[in-house]
């Protein structure tokens, strides 16, 4: 037979087969209960084969994006945007089909759109919703990806330390980190600096509350001679040691806290603040209230400039080890006054500061904060501290400062590592007391060690941080007294 003829009838026996089929198929769509079943089972696997497709769609093109470089000056990121946006919407604009790669091209332009927040507010009123979905599902892939790969990015490595399993420690699995040298360091040396994330000088030496004692600046508590910059900017009547220090405290936290004004209302939420802070001479109230409204300067400042960290402070924040805070009345007058200050000023803060984040954050903030001692007077006066979980540096100590790194050295009666404030500043630098080798744990003392044998050092460390230390020293010094 002839090739063309062999093709005809082929065509045309499949054209019956294929209206039998579409016949056979309406019919027992309708009759066949059975059939029925089937049917809708088998839609609902085309459903869900499509979702797994789109899934697998998705994280690919995640990873994939993550590798890619961007443009990197102005003019070639805005080409490179609108040549996305465009062939986004012409792939939309074709249909589902389109869809998915649509997706990719706007999340490929939210990398080099200078403030994201906004575009995804656009996308939100101008794509399909299936398009904007994917898009939205790409952002949180992103997120967790950056989450899951945390310790891996963080500490920079510049900084010659890795967050790691502990060797010693809680058997508390959630407490076994620790913090690791990726090189020798020798006594003497200066392993990192860090800044704080919040801290606050003890409230009797702020000079606003009519301390006899000195000055310090009350956003780097450095000493303040007679030369330095003295400013005060609002209720709390801070002094500080620079325009720089002034500005960065109003930015973080002093503005959204306290308002200036002339003749401030003894009776407003900032006044009952300061009150608190001052009487009970406690801190940590006022820490949680810095670190808060740094939270909120940080997210309006995402919103406004469209720069963002790679992770924000609630990230480095949400990984460290607490104890729980019991909740007392004064812990609920705490709670009250944080949520009328910030209810106040901040939608949503009333409903974020419940009484399970708040004892969460206090925790943090106590069990993980380093005395800072920057006085150039050994022998000054300095009023005896109420809230002693910090742990200790060299007195005297005339602060607190939670860092995020130093956060996670352990206890060790023999340590190998001291704190010191090197800028007479809350800078704080972890300094090598021996030779520590790469790959080694850095140890810190919590408490003053001197003279105290392994009973009273042990007790001490469980009365404040419940934690019954397995510190090579405490446990050599166990096992000779059991001898
Ligand atoms: C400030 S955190 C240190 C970092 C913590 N290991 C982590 O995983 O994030 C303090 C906690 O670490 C544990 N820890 C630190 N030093 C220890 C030691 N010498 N013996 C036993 N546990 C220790 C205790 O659980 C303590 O409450």
């Amino acid at each position: 037979m002839e090739l063309k003829k062999s093709i005809f009838i082929g065509v045309c026996a499949l054209g019956v087969i294929g209206v039998s089929y579409a016949v056979y198929w309406d019919y027992m769509r309708r009759n066949d209960p059975e059939f029925r079943k089937n049917l809708t089972k088998r839609k609902k696997a085309a459903v869900e084969d499509a979702k797994v497709k789109a899934a697998d769609f998705l994280r690919k093109a995640v990873e994939e994006v993550a590798k890619e470089t961007f443009p990197a000056d102005v003019t070639t990121r805005e080409k490179y945007f609108m040549e996305q946006v465009a062939k986004g919407e012409s792939l939309f604009g074709n249909g589902e089909d389109g869809y998915l790669d649509a997706a990719l091209c706007f999340y490929k332009a939210l990398k080099v759109y200078p403030n994201p927040v906004e575009l995804i507010m656009i996308y939100q009123k101008t794509v399909p919703e299936t398009v904007f979905n994917f898009v939205y599902e790409m952002m949180s892939l992103e997120v967790k990806k950056k989450q899951a790969e945390y310790f891996e990015n963080f500490p920079p490595r510049e900084m010659n330390v890795r967050i790691k399993e502990a060797s010693q420690g809680s058997s508390d699995e959630h407490a076994r980190r620790g913090l690791f040298v990726t090189k020798d360091f020798f006594p003497g040396d200066v392993i990192f600096k860090e800044q704080p994330i919040a801290s606050a000088l003890d409230p009797s030496l702020e000079v606003g509350f009519q301390s006899n004692t000195g000055d310090y600046c009350s956003y780097c508590l450095k000493e303040l001679t007679k030369e330095s910059f003295r400013e005060e900017t609002d209720l709390f009547e801070a002094v500080y040691c620079s325009k720089n220090c002034r500005e960065k405290a109003t930015n973080e936290y002093a503005a959204l806290l306290f308002t200036s004004s002339d003749s401030p209302d003894p009776e407003s939420k900032e006044a009952r603040l300061v009150e608190l802070v001052k009487s009970g001479n406690v801190k940590f109230p006022l820490m949680i209230a810095r670190f808060l409204a740094k939270m909120v300067h940080e997210e309006t400042q995402k919103v406004a400039t469209g720069v963002e960290e790679e992770y924000t402070t609630w990230d480095h924040v949400e990984r460290l080890r607490f104890l729980t805070v019991p909740s007392t009345d004064k812990e609920a007058r705490e709670i009250k006054l944080l949520r009328d200050l910030f209810a106040a000023k901040v939608p949503g803060m009333e409903e974020f500061i419940s009484e399970e984040r708040y004892l969460m954050l206090k925790g943090k903030l106590m069990y993980n904060a380093y005395g800072i001692s920057t006085s150039r007077d050994n022998e000054k006066n300095i009023r005896e501290n109420t809230e002693e979980t910090i742990r200790s540096s060299k007195p005297p100590v005339i602060g607190a400062g939670f860092y995020r790194i130093a956060s996670y050295i352990n206890n060790s009666c023999d340590p190998n590592t001291e704190t010191k404030f090197l800028n007479k500043n809350s800078e704080l630098s972890i300094v090598a007391t021996k030779h520590i080798k790469a790959g080694d744990e850095l140890t810190i003392s919590y408490i003053r060690t001197e003279n105290k044998d392994v009973k009273s050092r042990r007790d001490e460390l469980e009365a404040k941080w419940r934690l019954r230390c397995e510190c090579t020293k405490c446990q050599s010094e166990s096992e000779e007294s059991t001898v």
